[in-house]
This record gives structure tokens, sequence and C-alpha cells, in this order.
């Protein structure tokens, strides 16, 4: 007898690392035959054959049982619960029962009993024409028990029985047969009904469903049976099951001393021990595609007009669904015969491989799932992408493992071992099943809650993201979100329902509604915590603290922003504006009519300047000509936070987080907090009286209810990125516009060169007054907001009326700037760059009908942008003493320089200008 622990090494050693461990090899009795590897073949497509020719024949079991509800109604499921449970309980019982078991006579029996089964099938179709509904139904019932006994024994026996052979490539041979049982009958279905004319819609149903199809689908699978149990004899002959067993046995007495072991039992706990990666592995790939493979591929639609081409038609689309991952699977099956890409000797990545596979099934929710409209809007996402992918991967890991099963164990377990990892792949099988029926009695609980029940079921929007949070975090993580809000609110109106439990809206009623201030007594809207996350240092900024945190912190804060305090700083404003001039111009002097990135330039003005009234020091991007790391590593912060959102929304994905988001990135978030806090300290440390807002901030502090030291650096961070980026970002927008409209470029540089004479003489109260600067830039504002994305709150206990309407509590609700700003419902020309529409006089009579209460660029209400003057002051000085001094003409490359991703902020490429000196080459006459 062998005792468990005679392998302990293969449970303790590394077992991805096959060197040293007593692995089971083939021995030279076994060598690699042609003629055994197809007969393995054949073997392989019988056994998937003749179950696949009972799933092709469900059109004519559907017509026989069409007169009577309950059963048209049920004997899908029926047929599926006999044939999991009979199909679960043989390859149990069969991977239990090894003592004298003899694997040859279980394949024959299996062959037996399908060929007699399929003969009484395709029989049946002619002499059982006439009988009852219920007598038909329990007659199907015995044959379904019958071909799913026979599929049990045929399993266990065939992969017992190769199992015993020790050659990896004969398990393969099995496996790329039952791939091929898969791909062909699809062919068959789509020919059958490409062949009938789209006009006879009902022959075409009398096709697929006629008796004489199934007729036909059963002879084909008694057919395949008989071939296969004749070549499988001639197998037998040619190599005596005698000689298999035996050789086992020789094999086991080179490893280990062992009693003769041809009448013990391995347990299946042993197995499992041995075999744990490739037995879950292979549990788990089969469990995930079950649970959604078959279900969504009958209900996936093409997202063409069937008009255009039968191919869209469902009844050809949804077997070329089948098609596509069956060609999928069976490539994948194919592919681990190539050397050294099988995972059958890296136990440990099948079973992350089969974990990952979970991923697929999201996929499956962008489809067109019973034609309620795509996310991905293309027939080669789900053909190519989701159904090939997914059809490889579990053909590819499905036969990874199977031939796995023999190396992993001692000769003599081999066949036990067989039989084990297919009674794992059974009970895969059976788990998705019935995995995937729970999922379908959730989602379609779900499905019909949000759509009919909903406390926000009446609002209006895609269906499929009423229903999903994954359509909302892929716009977000696509960077499209501005673009798809503002389309939806131009198909639906000025308020969608995005997500199920989030509204967005548009209209100017709304910014009072959701973020004015409140009267006494009256809760706010708090900011959802989903887009808003705390600092590296778990301390909430003025942005993202609670209510009274941000009151508190609000009136401190007010007094650095306040105009006494901007006219303190007009100074180091005017510090930085004439820094990037003079470095124009050190450009300038180096070529005659240079091409720069003004999208850069702006950046690395605007955060040395903000950087320089948070810290008390710049961050040296414009003495360097090159961004600081700081600033880079802030940049992709705010990118990855779209990412992130999954987890916020999906919190079981949280083990997987240290998986997903790379360690470095992690460790340079808080590398940039610890600079920050070092240079706070620096600045407080200095002790200077300089009007930043370190001074205001300190000043405000000192009894005892300011802001603690913590707080301030978590501030300060935020300062930086809230203050930087969005004037950077407004000021390339407005020069990209203005360079597309010429006319707009001239009369603001006339205005502009008109007002000064020296350069010495632009100061903030001069430019304040200047009308035509003034309404490019608030156009700008509109049309390319610095901040175009969602500002979302949550509606307070008691529910709210927002836009006339009540809203319930807990909903999330937002305005989306960029939709606000660019719907035509609010703005004439929304997608114009129109400066007029902000001046009185001629030109702007036809935009009086604007609704300009919609226009918030900084917010409104008690949390709106606190920086907003400094960013007028800001914006205003550099864009005039940029104009004063320089000319500029767009690169050609940036024409459609606008069309940008957003997260959050806007992703925005290099704006390439060619530069010259005012007046060098324009022909503008001040
Ligand atoms: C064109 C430039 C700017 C735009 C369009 C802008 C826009 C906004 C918006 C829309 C908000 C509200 C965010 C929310 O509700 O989550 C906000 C908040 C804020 N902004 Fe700005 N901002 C700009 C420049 C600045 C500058 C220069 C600073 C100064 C450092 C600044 C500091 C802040 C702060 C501290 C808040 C939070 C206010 C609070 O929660 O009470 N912003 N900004």
């Amino acid at each position: 007898m062998v005792s468990d622990t005679a392998y302990e090494p293969l449970e303790d050693q590394a077992e991805d690392d096959p060197a040293g461990i007593e692995h089971s090899q083939p021995q030279p009795w076994s060598r690699f035959s042609r003629f055994e590897y197809s007969i393995f073949f054949l073997l392989g497509v019988s056994m998937l054959w003749a179950w696949n020719m009972f799933l092709a024949a469900a059109p004519y079991f559907h017509n026989r049982f069409e007169s009577s509800e309950w059963t048209a109604t049920h004997y899908q499921s029926s047929i599926l619960s006999v044939s999991t449970i009979t199909n679960l309980a043989t390859a149990y019982t069969l991977a239990k029962v090894q003592k004298n078991a003899s694997y040859p006579w279980r394949v024959t029996l299996s062959l037996l009993i399908n060929c007699v089964i399929f003969t009484l099938l395709a029989f049946s179709t002619i002499v059982l024409k006439d009988i009852s509904v219920g007598a038909y139904f329990g007659f199907l019932m015995v044959m379904v028990f019958g071909a799913s006994l026979a599929t049990g024994l045929n399993q266990n026996g065939v992969f017992a029985y190769v199992s015993g052979f020790g050659r990896e490539e004969y398990t393969q041979a099995i496996m790329s047969g039952q791939g091929v049982a898969g791909v062909l009958p699809c062919i068959v279905q789509i020919i059958s009904v490409l062949v009938v004319p789209r006009k006879g819609a009902t022959d075409k149903e009398s096709t697929t469903s006629s008796p004489k199809s199934a007729f036909i689908y059963f002879l084909t699978a008694t057919g395949v049976s008989v071939f296969a149990l004749l070549a499988f004899l001639y197998l037998l002959r040619e190599r005596p099951y005698t000689q298999v067993k035996r050789t086992d046995h020789d094999e086991d007495s080179n490893l280990v001393d062992h009693e003769d072991s041809d009448d013990q039992t391995v347990s299946l706990w042993t197995l499992f021990k041995k075999l744990r990666y490739l037995a879950t592995a292979v549990f788990l790939c089969f469990t995930v595609t079950m649970m959604a493979f078959p279900v969504y591929t009958s209900e996936i639609l093409s997202i063409n007009d069937p008009q255009k081409s039968r191919l869209y038609d469902p009844p050809v689309f949804i077997p070329l669904g089948f098609l596509f991952w069956n060609i999928g699977d069976l490539c994948g099956r194919l592919a681990v015969a190539i050397p050294g890409l099988s995972l059958a000797h890296r136990p440990w990545f099948a079973f992350v491989l089969s974990v990952a596979r979970v991923g697929f099934i999201p996929l499956y929710l962008f489809c067109n799932v019973n034609g309620r409209g795509a996310f991905v809007s293309s027939d080669v996402f789900y053909l190519f992408v989701v159904q090939l992918f997914f059809g490889a991967t579990n053909g590819y890991l499905a036969s990874s493992c199977m031939m796995g099963a023999t190396y992993w164990v001692a000769p003599h377990e081999r066949q036990a071992a067989g039989g084990f990892m297919s009674m794992m792949l059974v009970g895969g099988l059976t788990a998705g099943s019935l995995l995937s029926f729970l999922l379908i009695g959730y989602c379609a609980a779900w499905t019909t809650y949000n759509l009919y029940f909903h406390p926000l079921s009446r609002y209006p929007g895609p269906k499929l993201a009423v229903c999903s949070l994954l359509p909302h975090l892929l716009w977000d993580i696509q960077g499209k979100q501005h673009d798809v809000l503002k389309k939806l609110h131009d198909k639906y109106g000025d308020v969608v329902r995005i997500a199920p439990n989030t509204l967005v809206y548009r209209a100017s009623a709304a910014w009072k509604d959701i973020y004015g201030h409140r009267k006494k007594g009256q809760s706010v809207f708090l900011k959802d915590p989903s887009l808003y996350s705390p600092t590296p240092n778990g301390v909430n900024a003025i942005i993202t603290a609670n209510e009274l945190d941000h009151q508190r912190m609000r009136r401190l804060l007010t007094h650095a922003f306040s105009n006494k305090a901007l006219g303190e700083q007009e100074e180091i404003l005017h510090t930085y504006a004439d820094m990037l001039i003079n470095k124009l111009g050190e450009v300038l002097c180096g070529s005659s009519s240079p091409v720069v990135d003004m999208a850069r330039w702006f950046n690395f003005t605007t955060f040395d300047l903000i950087g320089d009234l948070a810290f008390g020091e710049p961050f040296d991007c414009l003495a360097n000509n090159q961004y600081h790391w700081w600033v880079q590593i802030i940049l992709d912060a705010v990118k990855a936070s779209a990412y992130l959102k999954v987890f916020w929304f999906y919190p079981f994905l949280l083990p997987l987080f240290a998986l997903l988001v790379p360690k470095h990135l992690l460790e340079k978030r808080t590398a940039s907090f610890n600079l920050s806090v070092e240079k706070m300290r620096r600045r407080i440390n200095s002790h200077t009286t300089r009007p930043d807002f370190t001074s205001y901030i300190l000043k405000h502090s000192k009894d005892g209810r300011g802001l603690s030291q913590s707080e301030i650096d978590a501030n300060a961070a935020v300062f930086v990125l809230a203050g930087s980026e969005t004037t950077a970002a407004l000021l390339s927008g407005c020069m990209y516009y203005l360079l597309c409209e010429q006319d707009k470029y001239t009369r603001l540089i006339m205005e502009i060169r008109g007002a000064f004479e020296k350069a010495s003489d632009i100061n903030l109260t001069a430019i304040a007054e200047l009308p035509y600067l003034n309404a490019v830039l608030t156009e700008s504002l509109r049309i390319y907001p610095p901040i175009p994305a969602m500002l979302p709150r949550i509606v307070p206990a008691g529910g709210a009326m927002i836009n006339d309407r009540y809203v319930p509590e807990g909903a999330s609700v937002s305005i989306s700037l960029y939709s606000a700003f660019r719907a035509e419902t609010n703005f004439k020309d929304a997608d114009s760059f129109v400066p007029e529409r902000w001046l009185d006089g001629p030109g702007s009579e036809s935009y009086a009908s604007d609704d300009k209460e919609a226009f918030n660029p900084f917010s409104y209400g008690p949390r709106n942008c606190l920086g907003q003057h400094l960013a007028n002051a800001e914006m205003r000085l550099i864009l005039t003493k940029l104009l004063w001094h320089f000319d500029f003409a767009l690169q050609p490359e940036c024409v459609n320089w606008a069309a940008q991703r957003s997260f959050s902020l806007w992703s925005r490429p290099p704006l390439m200008v060619k530069l010259s000196r005012a007046g060098a080459e324009s022909d503008i006459v001040v």
C-alpha cells in the first residue's frame, strides 16, 4: 500500500519549478504515435458531439412541446437539471470507484449507450410523432438521463485511460477533439439558416425545427459514436490495457517502494492535494464559462440593422456568437500543443488565469444584450474581443489543466488522477450552470427593480446605465464623461439618470437647488464621497471637509483670497508672468520663428506661481524649462483617480488593489505628499511676512481655532492643484480658440496693445477694465471649462426639489459643467466661440436669450471656488502680457486640439504655436 506521504515532496516544493520533483514522465513504451493521437482526438469529438446534437435539436423539441405551455416553458430547465445531476453524480461516483476499475470498459459502455440512445431519438422523430406531449416529455427525460450517464462514463473513462499513457499530447488530442465538436454544429446551424431565403421566415423556422433535421442531428450522433467505438476497440487491440497498467507499476517501482497498487484506491483528497491548483483552475474555468457564455451568447444581438445583411439576423448572429467562442476555444486547445506554451507545469499561473477570467463576465454587459443597446457599439468588439478571447482562454486553460494531471502524480495514480480531473471539470460545469441561474435571477431582479421600482425610475436615461454602474465607470476611465453626458442631455433632456442612483442636470435652476446656500434648518447637500478622497495624511482639506470643518476652514482661508490679499500679492503675480515673457523672449532669441508648446509653458508658470503662494518657493519649472517631478505626479494622480473610483463602487475588488495599482505609483503619491509637507515646514520656519497664503493662514490661526499643522499641509497641496492646473488649462483653451478665430484674436490684440503704451503700465486694476479681454476669458471658461466634470452631491434626508421635481434622499445629483455650458438650450451657438455674447452692444443682441445663470465655472454657493478672484487676475495678467509682447499662430497639427479626453480635469495634448515678436509678422495696426 502506498502511503499518502510517499509523495509529500510534491506538495511542499515550489510547484512552478519542476526541478527536483519526482514527476511522472512518459516511458519509452508509450512513444508518441500519430495513430493513437487521432483516435484520442476522435474520442474527444464523440464526447461532446452527441450532447451538442441535443442542443441543436432544441427548436424541434420546442415545436413538439408548443401545445403545452408548462412543458414548453420548462423542458429546457428539466433537460439541464436531469443532465447536470446525472453527469455530476456519475463523475463523482466513478472518480471514487477505482478498485478493479476497467476504464476501457467504461468508455466502451458509454459509446454503446450513446449509440442506443441517439438511434432511439432519431427514430422517435418518425415513430413517436403522434404520442402525447406528456409521454414524449417522459421519453425525452429518460433519453437525457441515458445520454448524461454515457457522458459521465465517457469522460471518466477516457481521461483516466489516456492518463495511463502518461503522454500529455494525447490529453491535448481529446481536448482538441472536443473543440472541433463545438465548432462544427455552429457552422451547420448557420448554414441551415442561410440556405433558406429570407422571405421564407416560416420555412426557415421549419427547417431548423423540422423532424427531418432532428432525425439527421441524432443520426450523426449515432454515427460518430459508432465510429469512435470501432476506433477505440482497434486501439485496445493494438495497445492492450494490461500493458498500460503494467507499465504504471514498473514506473512506480523505480520511484518508490510500494505494494501492488492494482487494487488500491487513491483518495480524492490525496489527489486534490497533489493537483490542488490545476483541479481548482479547471473547476473555476468551467464555472466562469458556464456562468456567462451560454446565457449571454443566446441573448446578445448584432448592433447592425438585420435588413442590411442576413449575418445580423438573430437566427444567424446568435450561432455566429457561439461559433466565435468555439473557434477561440478550439484555438486555445490547439495552442497548448506548441511546446512550452501549456500551463500544465505551471499550475499556479493556471490558477491565477482561471480567477482572472471573471473579468470577461462584465464585458458581456457592454454588448447588445436582448437588443437593449450596446455600450461598446461594435460587433467586432463582441465577436473578436469578448467571444474569441473568452473561448480561447477556456480552451487553453482547460487543456493545460487536464494535460498537467499526469505530471503531478505518481504513475500508479495517473488513471485515478484523470478520473478525478474529469470530475472537477464536470463539477465546474455544474457549478457554472447553477450560478448562471442565480446570476440570471439576480440580474433580472436587479434590472426590473432599477427600471420600474427604483425611486429614480421615472427619470429618463440609457437602460444599461440605469441598471449598472459599469457604463458610468467606463466613461470615466475612457476620459469621455464630459462628451457622453452632453450627448445624453441632448437626447434625454435637462435631467438624465446616468447610473442606478445618479442624476445629472443642466438647467440653470439646478445650480441653486443643488449647490446653493440653505435656509436655516435645511440640510445641505454633502459632497458625494465617490469623487472626493482625503489626502494621504488622512486629513481632509477644504475641498473634501465635512460641513463643520468646511465652515471653519473657509472662514480662515477666505482671508488669503480676499481682494486685499490679492492686492498685496500682485507683485508675486507679476514676477511669474514676467518670467514667462522673458523665457519666451529667450526662445525667440535662439530662433527666428520658433514653435513652442504653450500648454507646457502655461503649466510651468501657474505651478511656479501657486507653488510660491502656497509654500513660499516655486517649483522652478520656468527656471529649468521642465516639469518638477512633484507636478508630474500630481497630474498623473488626477488621471489615476478615475481608475480608483472603481474600488469605491466595487469594494470587493479592493484585494486586487495591490495587483492593479502599480506600487511605484503609490510610493510616488506618498513621496509627493511628503515633499509638500517638507516645503510647508520650511515655509513656516522661515518666519517671513510676505503676503502668501501661509501668512494669512498663520495670522488667523493664532487664537487656537485655526488650522492644525496637518490641515495646513493638506490644504497647501490642494491649493497647488486646484489653482494651477485649472488656470493653465483655461489659458491654453483660450489661446487655442482665439487662434482659431482670427477676427477675435485681432480685436483682443488691438484692445490690449491700445490700452498700454509700455509693458510696465499693465496692472491688475487696469486689466480688470478691459471689456473684450474679460469677454474672451469668460467665453473661454464657457466653451472650455477647466473643470468639465460633474460635481456630485448627495440629496439630504427627506429628499429635495430639484428643477421643480422631487428627488429622494440618498440620490447622487450633479451638474456637469461641460454639458450645461455647451447646451443649446442654455446658450445659442453653444459650440461656437463668441466672446460678444458677454458684451453689451453690437453683435450681442442675438445672444440676449442666453441663460447666463446656467454658467458657473467656479461652481455656486458655499463651496464655490475660493480662488476665483486670484484665478481671474492671474489669467488676465498672463494673457495680457503675452499678447502685448508676442504674436502667435496655431500650428496645423493642433487644429483639433480641443477634441480631448477628461479625467475630472482636461487631459491636454501639446498646444503648438509659432511665436514671433508683437507686430513683427502681423499687420495688426494699433
Ligand atoms: C480658472 C480657474 C479655476 C476654476 C475654473 C476653478 C473652479 C473651481 C470649482 C468648480 C470648484 C468647486 C469644486 C467642487 O465643488 O468640488 C473650485 C473649488 C475650489 N477652488 Fe477653484 N478654480 C479655479 C482656480 C482656483 C485657484 C487659482 C485657486 C487658488 C489656489 C482655487 C482654489 C479652490 C479651492 C480652495 C476650492 C475649494 C473651495 C471650497 O470647497 O470651499 N481655484 N474651484
